[in-house]
């Protein structure tokens, strides 16, 4: 392996990220860890902080001048990738834009008067569920456990400025589907709904997971928004605001944003739709202790020095013998290179020679989604003792969605909600002092006056995330799939592509992300 461009910052000191603990508590400065970086990156240079920075711990790469693997993103995929290329017996480097790990999984300490040391909430991806099969091996593979979301009690649902609380099953039901989360504040709009949820799931049935443009019918799917199958599908304007909450709530967009294929693709993805919106028996059912970014953290221990942290990509170059990946101050020489940003990140880095143009294209066609997570903290989950499960929904405010997101011992109280798609875009330009306001605002029409009065506000804007822009993940708009879909996981060269808007099943979640990894990494190993 070759890296070069760090020697001129000789004599300056490198932060050595430990991999445990919290996103924000992990900066340390080592000589140990140090010379683990140097080994790592070959070169005895010393590496000044803002610069890149190795992870410290386990072996080094010692004395290589190259690498077989180039790794971009140290989030879920491409730490994976990394973990089962090492394991295949490869060399890695896997280079990393953020001073952290773990892409869209972060854990933040709460610091609310009260709560005890330690205590975290993730403010991106957090939960499990079942057939997550992946993400639920790995976590017990690298000794971590889970705990389940607190499902208990009644839901609320905030509709025409009344509020409803409601057992979990939809209690009239009159399709016998028992879907969960269908409010029945207007029963005749829930069960059009509850038909509809029906119906996509049956369509979704005739999609191929990994070739979505093959699908019957696929032009004419693929030739509409989501918005328009609800404009001729859906009568009921109950119908309508419920079924794209699922969508906001699903993908954080809007259903003009986002092609009917693709929510299709989506729902065959996750097994279900109701899968999709459930706690319990669904996509939100579990959390990991201490928090979902100890996935990547562990993963990163292992890696050690094989992770280089502050390594923005901005120049990606090929050759027929092989790839130089470059940043502002690095740049390293390697066999393959293993792309892991969602595609609306990866068009930003410039590629030589230029990309095909339909890679390009699809890059330009694959918006994030707008998301911003927040949280409240207060000194106890006191809407559990209103036998409320904390679980509610809402047709007005910023927060349309929230959730109980206590720590597992409930020495605090967490309410967490959602603002997404338009609301999210709005809530984007308002200041912080406003958006504080209106998010509070939300949980005390939702959870009563108790909730007026926070100990802690906690909020991550995933729209300003300079390497993410978005959230939860990139979603295809019309015609995407139809005419770039091949080109979403075709290698270009010696350029691999993974994260999880490549997944075939669970895309858009940590389980998608992880087997994203899985593939590449034996895709890169059998064409070396
Ligand atoms: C608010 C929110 C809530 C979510 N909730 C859930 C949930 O509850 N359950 C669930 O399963 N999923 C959830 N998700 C989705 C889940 O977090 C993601 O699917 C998963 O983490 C994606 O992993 P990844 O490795 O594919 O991508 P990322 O995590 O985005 O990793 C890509 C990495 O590439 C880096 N990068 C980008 N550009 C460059 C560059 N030029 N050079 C170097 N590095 C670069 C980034 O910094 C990042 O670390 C949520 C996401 C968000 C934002």
């Amino acid at each position: 392996m070759w890296i070069r461009g760090l020697g001129h910052l000789a004599g300056s000191r490198m932060f050595i990220t430990q991999a445990s603990g919290t996103g924000e508590d992990m900066n340390r400065f080592t000589r140990r860890g140090l010379l683990s970086g140097m080994a790592a990156a070959g070169t005895g240079a010393l590496i000044a902080p803002g610069a890149p920075r190795a992870i410290a711990g386990s072996t080094p790469v010692a004395g290589r001048s190259e690498t077989q693997v180039v790794v971009v993103g140290a989030g879920l995929a491409g730490l994976t990738a990394a973990r089962e290329l090492v394991a295949a017996g490869c060399e890695v480097l896997v280079v990393e834009a953020r001073d952290r790990v773990g892409g869209r999984t972060v854990n933040q300490a709460v610091t609310a008067p009260g709560a005890d040391p330690g205590t975290i909430v993730e403010v991106g991806g957090q939960w499990v569920g079942p057939t997550q099969d992946r993400v639920l091996g790995l976590i017990q593979q690298l000794g971590l456990e889970t705990f389940k979301t607190y499902d208990a009690g009644d839901y609320a649902d905030y509709h025409n400025g009344k509020l409803t609380r409601y057992g979990h099953v939809f209690p009239a039901d009159p399709l016998n589907l028992g879907l969960n989360r269908i409010p029945p504040s207007d029963p005749v709009g829930a069960a059009e709904a509850a038909a509809a949820i029906q119906e996509l799931d049956r369509m979704a049935q005739q999609v191929p997971l990994d070739a979505p443009w093959t699908a019957d019918d696929a032009r004419t799917l693929d030739g509409q928004t989501f918005e328009d199958w609800m404009n001729h599908h859906l009568a009921q304007p109950g119908a309508k605001s419920l079924i794209s909450l699922v969508i906001n709530a699903v993908l954080s967009v809007e259903p003009r944003d986002v092609s009917l294929l693709h929510v299709l693709f989506y729902i065959a993805s996750a097994g279900g739709l109701d899968r999709l919106v459930r706690t319990s028996d669904g996509a939100q059912e579990s959390r990991i202790v201490g928090g979902s970014q100890r996935i990547s953290l562990e993963m990163a221990r292992e890696l050690g020095p094989r992770v280089l942290l502050n390594a923005p990509v901005t120049r990606i170059e090929q050759d027929p013998a092989g790839v130089s990946v470059h940043g502002d101050n690095f740049s390293v020489r390697a066999k393959r290179c293993v792309v892991t940003a969602p595609p609306a990140l990866a068009a930003r880095i410039r590629y030589t020679p230029p990309l095909p143009g339909t890679r390009d294209q699809l890059t330009q066609r694959i918006p994030m989604g707008s998301v911003i997570k927040v949280q409240c903290v207060y000194p106890t989950p006191f809407w559990r003792a209103a036998g409320l499960a904390g679980q509610a929904t809402s047709d007005t405010g910023l927060v349309r969605t929230t959730f109980d997101n206590s720590p597992p011992d409930a020495n605090v109280g967490v309410l967490l909600g959602f603002i997404e798609g338009e609301q999210g875009r709005q809530a984007d330009q308002m200041s912080a002092t406003q958006r504080r306001r209106d998010v509070i605002e939300c949980f005390t029409r939702y959870f009563g006056e108790q909730a007026a009065d926070p100990l802690e506000y906690i909020e991550k804007n995933w729209l300003e995330e300079e390497w993410t822009r978005g959230g939860y993940g990139g979603v295809f708009t019309p015609g995407t799939w139809l005419d770039l879909g091949e080109a979403l996981r075709a290698p270009v060269g010696h350029i691999h592509w993974a994260g999880t808007e490549t997944a075939t099943i669970w895309n858009g979640y940590m389980d998608g992300a992880i087997r994203s990894g899985e593939r590449v990494a034996k895709q890169v190993t059998n064409s070396l």
